[in-house]
């Protein structure tokens, strides 16, 4: 179902666990809204991630999409509405939702004078695995990544491709239901991209939901079955990829809800090079 949404409704309802037999949905997001001064970054936004889905968030710069994410899965208290992961709200019940949870902020900040295996073991203890476990998914994650060889170096000399991919292991170490990733292929080579587009589209197979943010239109229609486009810090439409697309390209239609370009003009004319 497309669910094109006027700028300004709000709703404030729980999901609803009873409804079919699909129970929640795997993120319910009610009424986000947040501001930054006088910016209102968040205005009021509406979002169901179906469970299963693997779904993209795309809008232009400053839509709202890093602050949505991160009050989604709890690293910022919204100024009003609620965000529930499976059925569980991630304020009033913050340790259920975060087990369910593996999150790739953007900028993520590590303890970046670990070793990439130190960095897995400590981030795999905090979730409760025990040494040996911890041990064990941190090399294969490790390997998996193509980060074996790094394993032993410092974080904060990781490149900014390994330490995406070192962050993303940090999100898959305890074996989440749900990945919200923000920007996960920014700064990554295609090799690597490649190999974390795998290990996504195989957690998603596997019944896991996958949530990416991201600005490549052509990658989100590759790789997702479920979009929403943000602007304005609010949901413009959501729903299947092909129900969104409808009959063009996702770029059409973030074109014709968001707006087009603007032509250059006469504008920066000291750019041009005179010739000679
Ligand atoms: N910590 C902050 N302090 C002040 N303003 C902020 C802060 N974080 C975000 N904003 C503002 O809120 C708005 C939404 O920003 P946000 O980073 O959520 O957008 P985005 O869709 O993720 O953008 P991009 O695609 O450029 O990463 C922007 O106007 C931004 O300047």
């Amino acid at each position: 179902m497309n669910t094109d949404s006027a700028p300004g409704t709000q709703h404030a309802k729980r999901p609803d666990a009873s409804a079919g037999t699909a129970g929640p949905p795997a993120l319910a997001l009610r009424g986000l809204v947040k501001r930054f001064d006088q910016t209102v970054a968040v205005a009021g936004l509406d979002l169901d991630v179906p469970t299963g889905s693997f779904f993209g968030l795309v809008g232009p710069n400053g839509a709202g999409k890093t602050t949505t994410l991160s009050m989604a899965t709890g690293l910022m208290r919204p100024d009003a509405g609620t965000a529930f992961v499976l059925g569980h709200d991630v304020w009033s019940d913050p340790v259920a939702a975060k087990r369910l949870l593996g999150v790739l902020p953007d900028g993520l900040a590590l303890f970046d004078r670990l070793t990439g295996a130190q960095l897995l073991e400590y981030i795999g203890r905090l979730h409760s695995l025990d040494r040996e476990l911890a041990q064990q998914r941190a090399a294969e994650l490790l390997d998996v990544l193509d980060l074996a060889d790094a394993g032993d170096t410092l974080v904060v000399d990781y490149s900014a491709g390994m330490t995406k991919k070192i962050g993303l292991a940090c999100a898959l170490i305890h074996g989440p239901r749900i990945l919200t990733l923000d920007e996960p292929f920014e700064s990554v080579d295609p090799v690597s991209a490649a190999t974390i587009r795998s290990i996504l589209r195989s957690f998603a197979a596997n019944g896991g939901t996958v949530v990416v943010s991201s600005h490549v239109m052509a990658l989100v229609e590759q790789l997702c079955d479920h979009v929403a486009i943000i602007a304005g810090g609010q949901v413009l439409s959501s729903g299947a990829l092909d129900d969104v697309r409808g009959t063009g390209s996702l770029e059409d239609r973030f074109v014709s809800l968001v707006g087009g370009h603007r032509e250059l003009g006469e504008g920066l004319a000291w750019l041009r090079q005179s010739p000679g």
